[in-house]
C-alpha cells in the first residue's frame, strides 16, 4: 500500500488508565473496526515484559484489520516486533531510529506548534509529523499550545504527511481536517467510553469525516 494513503484518517492512541482492567484489546478492536488507520502503543509504566506481552497482541490486532501498529517512545521494541515509532523532542535521535527501523517504517515526530522542528523532522527520516495540542487536553494538559494557522503554512513547506493532536473531539476535528491534515490523533474523544460498541461508533464518526468533501 502507498504510504500516502496508509497515513490518512483516524489514528487511534492507547492509553494505560482509559484501557485498563481488560479494556485494552476489545477497545483497541473496536477503534480498528471502526476504521482507525494507525493505532499507537502509549504506555508510561516501564514494565517491560508487560509492554512485549501488550504490544505483540496489539500487532496481531493491528495486522488482522489492516492497520499499522506505531510504538511511543520506545525505539528497541518497535525493532524488535518490526513496526513503526513515534518520537517526541526528548526521545531520542530520528536519524539513528531510521537506521535501525529501516526505509519502510513509519516513524512520526512531535513538532508542538514548530515548523523548524518539523523541517528537521523531514531531513532526519520522518514519515510524518505530529503538531499540537490544538484544543485542551485531558490526557496532556500541559503540553504547548498550537494554532491552527501554522497548517497553511506546514502544507507549504513541509512536504510530509501531518497529523493533529491535543484535545481532539468528533465536534473539533472538522476544522482540522478542512485545514488540510492528513491524520487525526485522538486519545480520550475515543477511549474515555463505557463501551467497546461506543468506541466502534466514535472511530466510525471520526473515520467517516475523512470522507466527507
Ligand atoms: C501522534 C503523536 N503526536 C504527538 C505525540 C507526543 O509525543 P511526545 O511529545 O513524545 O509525548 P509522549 O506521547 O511521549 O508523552 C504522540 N505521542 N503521538
Ligand atoms: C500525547 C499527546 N501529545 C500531545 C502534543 O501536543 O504533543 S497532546 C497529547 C494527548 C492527546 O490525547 P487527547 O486526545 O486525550 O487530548
Ligand atoms: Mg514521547
Amino acid at each position: 500500500m502507498k504510504e500516502a494513503s496508509r497515513l490518512r484518517g483516524l489514528y487511534a492512541i492507547t492509553d494505560s488508565t482509559l484501557l485498563a482492567d481488560g479494556r485494552l484489546l476489545p477497545y483497541v478492536e473496536a477503534a480498528l473496526k471502526g476504521g482507525a488507520r494507525l493505532l499507537q502503543y502509549r504506555d508510561k509504566t516501564g514494565d517491560e515484559a508487560r509492554r512485549l506481552r501488550e504490544a505483540d497482541a496489539l500487532q496481531e490486532l493491528c495486522a488482522r484489520h489492516g492497520a499499522q501498529l506505531i510504538i511511543n517512545d520506545d525505539a528497541e521494541l518497535a525493532a524488535r516486533l518490526g513496526v513503526g515509532l513515534h518520537l517526541g523532542q526528548e526521545d531520542g535521535s530520528l536519524a539513528a531510529a531510521r537506521a535501525l527501523l529501516g526505509r519502510q517504517a513509519i516513524i512520526g515526530a512531535t513538532c508542538h506548534a514548530q515548523l523548524p522542528l518539523a523541517e528537521q523532522a523531514a531531513r532526519e527520516g520522518a514519515s510524518y509529523v505530529a503538531f499540537g495540542r490544538f484544543f485542551q487536553s485531558h490526557t496532556k494538559p500541559g503540553a504547548p499550545a498550537a494554532n491552527q494557522d501554522l497548517l497553511r503554512e506546514a502544507r507549504a513547506r513541509i512536504g510530509l504527511p501531518i497529523v493533529a493532536i491535543g484535545g481532539i473531539t468528533l465536534e473539533t476535528a472538522p476544522s482540522l481536517i478542512a485545514a488540510g491534515v492528513h491524520m487525526i490523533a485522538v486519545i480520550h474523544a475515543l477511549f474515555a467510553a463505557d463501551s467497546a460498541a461506543e468506541v466502534e461508533r466514535r472511530a466510525q464518526a471520526f473515520s467517516q469525516q475523512f470522507n466527507t468533501p
